[in-house]
């Protein structure tokens, strides 16, 4: 079990924000980085950040928000941009902001779109949910999971700190029929304060609501989060063929330095069982 886990800290993917400094040189080349879509700021730096990461060696994989385009011909413009670059990845999600920019409301439409246009990429993401959504019912997230299935190469869950309910969960994709693998959504080893901050901004399910009540013991409590024990919990199912769990995503929001410490010290730990006789 100990060398699935020590296998699958190679093929982490890291998630970075379109804007700020992030310390993309401490990564491994070829790394996975994907980079999210800002409402705010719309679909452009995230298209400028993935041929820069691609550029310097990295497997970039924007992430490509419906809400933000605007026509079809907006997205193939997108799409040659990324093909100029070598991209081939992409992940497809609604967007946070409130009102569509133009004629694509979900992800589903954009899926539809770029397949209209003959240009689905090679390798499609999409998202789901463990603890639902903040504001959308879990039949909405669900079915739309379903129609999106036929697209997706993978699934990344949404930030979820539990790992029985990542479980459960996960084999529920798989009983509705949905074979695509799962990369478990994880924050990275990141300032705790800022990661309350923004599961309380994203609203999180039950494991942020009991943090919520808490504020002040999760705040110590969070000084010291590494994504270990989530990762102890759920690699026995890494070799499970039933199931879907396949590795995992970690959201670093740009704080890549201590993410990449922590993964190289239990890169250690793990070569040394390993190494050890039975
Ligand atoms: N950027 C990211 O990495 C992530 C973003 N999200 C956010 O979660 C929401 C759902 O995204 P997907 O799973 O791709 O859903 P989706 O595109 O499959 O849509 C599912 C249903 O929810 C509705 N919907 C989606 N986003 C909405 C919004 N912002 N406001 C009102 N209705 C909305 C759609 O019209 C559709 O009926 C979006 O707001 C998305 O931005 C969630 C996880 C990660
Ligand atoms: N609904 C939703 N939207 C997302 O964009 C998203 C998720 N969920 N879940 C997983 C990750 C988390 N992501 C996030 C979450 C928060 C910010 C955010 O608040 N960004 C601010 C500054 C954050 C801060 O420094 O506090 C920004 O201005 O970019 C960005 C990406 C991207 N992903």
């Amino acid at each position: 079990m100990a060398s699935e886990l020590r296998r699958s800290l190679d093929r982490m993917r890291y998630e970075v924000l379109p804007v700020g400094k992030a310390r993309l040189d401490l990564l491994d080349p070829g790394s996975t980085v994907t980079v999210t879509a800002s409402p705010v700021r719309g679909i452009e730096p995230t298209l400028a950040a993935a041929e820069r990461l691609s550029a310097n060696g990295l497997h970039a994989v924007p992430h490509l928000a419906a809400r933000s385009f605007r026509d079809h011909a907006h997205l193939a413009t997108a799409l040659d941009r990324l093909d100029a670059a070598g991209v081939s990845e992409v992940f497809v999600i609604a967007g946070d902001g409130a009102h569509p920019l133009g004629e694509f409301a979900d992800s589903l439409a954009l899926l539809r779109a770029m397949e209209q246009l003959g240009r689905l990429p090679a390798r499609i993401g999409i998202a789901g949910y463990p603890e639902g959504h903040a504001f959308l019912p879990d039949d909405c997230t669900v079915r739309a999971m379903e129609a999106k299935a036929r697209y997706a190469d993978y699934v990344v869950s949404q930030i979820t700190f539990d790992a029985r309910t990542i479980t459960e969960w996960a084999r529920d994709v798989r009983l509705r029929g949905v074979q695509a693998p799962v990369y478990v959504g994880v924050p990275g080893v990141v300032d705790a304060h800022r990661l309350l901050r923004i599961a309380l901004k994203i609203g999180l399910g039950e494991s942020t609501r009991f943090l919520r009540k808490q504020y002040g013991a999760v705040s110590k409590m969070l000084a010291r989060y590494t994504p270990e024990d989530l990762f102890d919990e759920l690699s026995p199912q890494l070799a499970d063929p039933e199931s879907p769990i396949a590795g995992w995503h970690l959201f670093t929001f740009n704080e890549i330095s201590g993410t990449v410490q922590w993964r190289d010290d239990l890169a250690v730990r793990l070569s040394g069982y390993a190494d050890r006789p039975a």
